[in-house]
């Protein structure tokens, strides 16, 4: 069980008010964040994993303030950042240095337990028999659930992804997302993902926080998340199936395609 609670939280830049006020809890849920871009997600987000200070207000994971970056928080990033000359595995197993002592981080000695870890973690993304392609042999969307096995191996409780699936087509959108939830699911992880995609979010999201102008917007549940809410949130966009609610699994039969939208369907803001 892990509890992510956000309290008041407001961060100001000069003028300009990224975040106002803003709380609320999550506990051992899938959440997505929505909002137009300057809504304050990568802000919350940043603000959550200790990467920015909050002009005022608290996070606290399981009671206890999360300030500064912690190895209880696994990020992943838009960017996967991975080291592209190396394998799938030994990228994978960088994660563990966030655990490690500095000598042992440059020594590079991770135990057995780690490494272990590292092949679990990427067999949870599906891509065990791939552990030692290069990274930069790989597809984006394979990539990227490199990033996932890497936050992985971290052992965290609290799973951040900014915008994780912006950059791939909308296939491999739909199969990265699945293999993050399906991550967050199986290891017990609370999960808050910002995404531009409406469908994808509506597809995925247990639950869905809405970021207007820095706000909170709205805090709703699978199933309650609107036509309106969103035309509110983005003003008027095109919404299919937002009412539709899937626990399907990745297919791992196939890398890149999972098809529960048809790409017509996608809706990106
Ligand atoms: N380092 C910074 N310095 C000054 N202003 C900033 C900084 N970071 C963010 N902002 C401003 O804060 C507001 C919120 O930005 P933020 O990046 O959190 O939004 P976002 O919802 O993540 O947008 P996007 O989807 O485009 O990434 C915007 O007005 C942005 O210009």
């Amino acid at each position: 069980m892990s509890t992510l609670k956000v309290d008041g939280l407001s961060k100001t830049y000069g003028d300009v008010v990224a975040l106002r006020d803003v709380s609320f809890e999550i506990e051992d849920e899938f959440v997505v964040l929505l909002g137009e871009s300057g809504a304050g997600k990568s802000t919350m987000l940043r603000c959550i994993n200790g990467l920015t200070e909050p002009t005022s207000g608290s996070v606290t994971l399981n009671g206890e303030p999360l300030a500064g970056t912690r190895s209880e928080v696994g990020m992943i990033f838009q960017q996967h950042n991975l080291v592209e000359g190396v394998s799938a595995y030994l990228n994978a197993l960088n994660g563990s240095l966030n655990r490690t002592s500095t000598l042992r981080s440059l020594l590079q000695w991770q135990d057995r337990s780690e490494k272990r870890r590292a092949l679990e973690s990427l067999e949870t993304v599906g891509l065990l028999d791939e552990a030692h392609q290069r990274a930069s042999q790989m597809s984006g969307g394979q990539q990227q659930r490199v990033g996932i096995a890497r936050a992985l191996v971290q052992d965290p409780s609290l799973l951040l992804a900014d915008e994780p699936v912006a950059s791939l087509d909308p296939s491999s959108a739909e199969t990265v997302m699945a293999y993050l939830k399906k991550a967050a699911q199986t290891h017990d992880i609370t999960g808050l993902v910002s995404l531009h995609q409406v469908n994808i979010a509506a597809h995925f999201g247990d639950r869905f926080i809405g970021l207007r102008d820095g706000e909170l917007y709205f805090d709703v549940e699978n199933g309650e998340l609107t036509p309106d809410l969103i035309d509110g949130l983005y003003g008027n966009v095109e919404t299919v199936g937002l009412a539709e609610r899937t626990d399907e699994q990745p297919d791992e039969s196939n890398d890149e395609t999972v098809p529960p939208l048809a790409a017509n369907e996608q809706v990106s803001v």
